[in-house]
C-alpha cells in the first residue's frame, strides 16, 4: 500500500539579500501512513510551514540530484528534485489543504467556497462559471452540515469567525474527496473554544473517512491531547518523530532549550480532552 505522503531527502533553502542562505528545511525524510494522524510541531521558524507546502507541492524543493527531494502522496509524484511532477494535478487531487492564508475566497458564499473542492474533477468551463448540478450541492451542504456550519452557507466566507472559516476549509477537503488533509496552523490566533471545535472536527473527519492528517501545531498542549504521532522539528531538521506520549516539558527543554517555553501553553490554557464523535456508519461525502 503507497504511503498517504513520503518525503525522501527534502531540503529548502532560502537565498537572503546580503546574507547568508537559510536551509529551512534541512534533508527531511519521513513518511505518513493512510489513515495516519501526525502532529508536526515546533518553535516559531522551526520550518513546519515550508514543510507543509513542499508536501502539497506549493514550493520547490532544492535540487540536489541522486533522486533527493522527491514527495510522494499515494504513490504520486508531487514533485522531484526541484521540479514539479508532471502528475501533480492528480497527485494534489488526493491532498486537502487547511491553511490560514489564501484558504478561502472572502467575496464567495460559505457554499461557493466548498464546492470548489469538487473542481478537481468537473470540467475547468463548468467550474468557471459556477455551473455546479444539484448533486453536487447537495454533497457542498452536507459537508458543511458535517462539519457544524450549514446554517451559515449562504453567508460570505469573511463574515465569519476564523473558526468558522476553517471549518469551511475542512468541508472542502471533504467534498475533494482528499486521502490526505495538511493544516498548518489551522488555530493559530484562534480562541480556546474555537480551537477545540476546529481541531475536534478535523480528528473526527480523519477518523470517520480514514484521511490521513499533518497538522502543524504550535502549542505542543493540542498535539498531545489530539495525536498519536508528533514530530518535532528544530532549525529545519525532524529532531523527534515518535509517540506523543514521550513529549513532556522537560523533554521539550531537552529539544529546545529556552525556547521550548513559546511551545507551552499556560496552565490556565490547558487543552480539555477531545470530543471526538466517531460514526462508524458514516459514509464519505463525496
Ligand atoms: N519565502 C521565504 N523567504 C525567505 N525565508 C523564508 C520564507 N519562508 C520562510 N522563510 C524562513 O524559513 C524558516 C522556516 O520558516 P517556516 O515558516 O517554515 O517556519 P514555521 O516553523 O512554520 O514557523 P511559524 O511557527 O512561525 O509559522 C524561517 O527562518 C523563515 O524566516
Amino acid at each position: 500500500m503507497a504511503a498517504a505522503l513520503q518525503l525522501d531527502r527534502v531540503s529548502k533553502t532560502y537565498g537572503s539579500k546580503g546574507g547568508p542562505n537559510l536551509r529551512a528545511v534541512d534533508n527531511v525524510s519521513l513518511t505518513i501512513r493512510e489513515g495516519e494522524r501526525v502532529a508536526l510541531i515546533g518553535a516559531s521558524g522551526s520550518g513546519k510551514s515550508t514543510l507543509i507546502r513542499l508536501a502539497a507541492g506549493l514550493i520547490l524543493a532544492d535540487a540536489q540530484g541522486g533522486g533527493s527531494g522527491a514527495v510522494h502522496a499515494f504513490g504520486i509524484r508531487v514533485q522531484e528534485n526541484g521540479r514539479l511532477a508532471r502528475e501533480v494535478r492528480a497527485a494534489r487531487r488526493n491532498i486537502g489543504l487547511v491553511f490560514q492564508q489564501f484558504a478561502l475566497s472572502g467575496r464567495l458564499s460559505v457554499m461557493t467556497n466548498v464546492l470548489v473542492g469538487v473542481l478537481g474533477r468537473i470540467s475547468a468551463l463548468r467550474g468557471t462559471f459556477g455551473l455546479f448540478n444539484a448533486d453536487e450541492k447537495r454533497t457542498a451542504y452536507a459537508a458543511l452540515a458535517e462539519v457544524g456550519i450549514a446554517q451559515h452557507a449562504a453567508k460570505r466566507a469573511r463574515e465569519l469567525s476564523g473558526g468558522q472559516q476553517q471549518r469551511v476549509a475542512i468541508a472542502r477537503a471533504l467534498v475533494q474527496g482528499a486521502k490526505l488533509v495538511l493544516a498548518d496552523e489551522p488555530i493559530a490566533s484562534l480562541d480556546p473554544k474555537s480551537a477545540k471545535r476546529v481541531m475536534d472536527t478535523l480528528v473526527t473527519m480523519s477518523r470517520d473517512y480514514g484521511i490521513a492528517l499533518v497538522v502543524s501545531l504550535h502549542q505542543v498542549d493540542y498535539a498531545t491531547a489530539y495525536f498519536d504521532r508528533v514530530i518535532a522539528m528544530n532549525g529545519g531538521r525532524v529532531v523527534f518523530d515518535g509517540p506523543a506520549s514521550k513529549i513532556n516539558a522537560g523533554f521539550l527543554t531537552e529539544l529546545y532549550g529556552a525556547s521550548a517555553e513559546e511551545l507551552i501553553l499556560p496552565s490556565q490554557f490547558a487543552v480539555a480532552a477531545p470530543a471526538v464523535t466517531h460514526h462508524p456508519s458514516s459514509q464519505p461525502v463525496s
